[in-house]
């Protein structure tokens, strides 16, 4: 899987390099090529030129008949053309393995949409590269790419068509609009790597339209196909079929304006998180409160005497507190080498099982603290911050973290819900806290949203967030919902390490109270 993890995307641009290396070779030999048949073509023509109309040298003669004979049949069927072009698809060939599939295409397409969803981002922007907020109020952009790129009229097609084949006439509708327009434009002029055309676009908008309730609009772009390919007889009957349709109902045009965006799995916060994530994880206005303070912090250990921690409390009720230079850039940078090549596809609890889901688009690693001695301090530092046993089964390994295109966690618990929940395997009871470390600079979005408390707090990198899953009596706190909004711009990594109930007994006693 190439989209759910920003490594693997970097891995595909060296694939792209070398892909570009071979198409370089074959247009250098094509330019060869070509420059020797037009030598040839020179040659001939001043010949022809020279001698008029009759052949009076017995040298001229001799190399006419000589190329008659064999120089032509040598020009005409020369290999070089086919062998140029198969050294080019053995390269490609060479790498198809490392190609991404068509369920890749598809997961970009649709963290494409995802960014246009939760950061309420225009089409037209995105098409033309701008990352605009649709809404009346002037904005800023939540995003300003260092390097302009504007998409074509055949990638707007996909991501459109992905949509139109999810049934999702919301987002084909607009993805399409633009593709019909860019193709309108660019019409006549052929693009090699183009999967679409003008008349394919209109075939699927149409058809989005008629879905969506919508039948003048259906029609009008049917009549258009048909002006470009008057022949085709599925699209005269569905012409028919719209006047008809028309005939019977002359309202019918105007309903499509109001689709609605397809539901996704939490409709009930949706606004909310989708608000907290546009914040972009920008500092709320409550940290004027009191009760939220920065301060430095020892614990009473000795380990932490010469560098205390720099704490800075986010949220009461629940409690969240950011931890500031937790880990130093080399031990971000460390944590992030050894997962890499351990990425896998990463999974949530899902009944009594652990499965892949579209809710969390992420590749993660599991590290054991033997793995090194990074590891080993980091947990060091972990319990001094806790106070809690890090040990397994008390705690969890570290998750190391890399979050894909528009990858994201939507608003979860990290506590188990369920009695049945995978998270019970390890026999030491329910996750009672977690540590999350920011181990990367996210350039837009990638806040983590934490619904209930209402507070986004944006990646700061090397910071460790921490906060208490479950109450003093055991029960899990509703209040934690939150969750990672997707990355708009950049790489996002972050390490989670969990702790246990068991263990942690003398650490952090229960309390009756459900208020604690
Ligand atoms: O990436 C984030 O900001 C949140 C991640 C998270 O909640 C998780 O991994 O459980
Ligand atoms: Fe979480």
């Amino acid at each position: 899987e190439t989209y759910t993890s920003m490594l693997s995307i970097h891995q595909a641009l060296s694939t792209e390099r070398e892909l570009l290396r071979f198409l370089h070779t074959y247009l250098e030999e094509e330019a060869k090529r070509l420059e020797d048949l037009r030598r040839f073509y020179r040659k001939i023509q001043a010949l022809h030129q020279g001698a008029g109309s009759t052949v009076v040298n017995p040298l001229l003669a001799y190399t006419l008949i000589k190329r008659l004979q064999s120089d032509w049949l040598n020009v005409v069927y020369s290999m070089e053309a086919s062998e140029n072009a198969q050294a080019l698809k053995n390269g490609y060939q060479r790498l198809e393995e490392e190609l991404p599939i068509f369920e890749d295409l598809e997961g970009a397409a649709r963290g494409v949409m995802r960014l246009q969803d939760v950061y309420s981002l225009s089409v037209k922007g995105l098409a033309k590269g701008k990352f605009q907020r649709v809404s009346n109020a002037p904005l800023p952009d939540v995003y300003n790419p260092s390097q302009d790129f504007s998409l074509s009229a055949d990638d707007c097609f996909h991501i459109g068509k992905v949509a139109y084949d999810m049934e999702d006439y919301y987002h084909s509708i607009l993805w399409l609009e633009e593709a019909v327009s860019l193709f309108r434009v660019s019409y006549g002029s052929w693009n090699t790597e183009d999967e679409g055309s003008l008349e394919d676009a209109l075939d699927h908008l149409a058809f989005s339209y008629f879905k969506a309730g919508n039948i003048s609009h259906a029609l009008s772009l049917s009549q258009e196909f048909l002006h470009y390919d008057p022949s085709n007889k599925r699209m005269v009957r569905n012409v028919l079929k719209y006047e008809k349709l028309l005939l019977v109902n002359p309202e019918s045009g105007e309903e499509g304006g109001s689709l609605q965006r397809p539901n996704v799995t939490q409709l009930e916060t949706r606004d909310i998180y989708e608000k907290l994530c546009q914040t972009l994880g920008s500092q709320p206005s409550q940290y004027q409160q009191q009760h939220l303070y920065c301060s430095y912090e020892t614990n009473g250990t000795p380990f932490l005497m010469l560098q205390p921690l720099k704490r800075e409390i986010v949220h009461q009720q629940p409690h969240i507190a950011l931890y500031h230079d937790f880990v130093s850039d080399a031990e971000a940078e460390r944590i992030k080498e050894l997962a890499a090549p351990r990425l896998q596809r990463s999974v949530v609890a899902s009944g009594e099982k652990q499965q892949k889901a579209d809710y969390r688009i992420s590749k993660s690693a599991w590290l054991k603290d033997t793995l090194d001695p990074a590891i080993v301090a980091l947990d060091r530092r972990v319990a001094a911050l806790t106070g809690l046993n890090t040990q397994p089964p008390y705690a969890e390994y570290l998750q190391v973290v890399n979050y894909g295109l528009g990858g994201h966690y939507e608003p979860h618990f990290d506590h188990a819900t369920s009695r049945k929940s995978p998270l019970y395997r390890m026999k030491s009871g329910n996750r009672i806290a977690t540590l999350m470390v920011y181990l990367s600079l996210v350039e837009a979005g990638g806040s983590t949203a934490f619904i209930y408390a209402n507070l986004s707090i944006p990646a700061v990198k090397n910071a460790a967030l921490f906060w208490w899953n479950l109450r003093r009596n055991g029960d899990g706190d509703d209040d934690t919902l939150h969750a990672g909004c997707p990355v708009l711009a950049g790489d996002k990594w972050v390490a989670n390490k969990w702790f246990h109930e068991h263990g942690q007994e003398f650490r952090r006693p229960c309390g009756t109270s459900p208020e604690d």
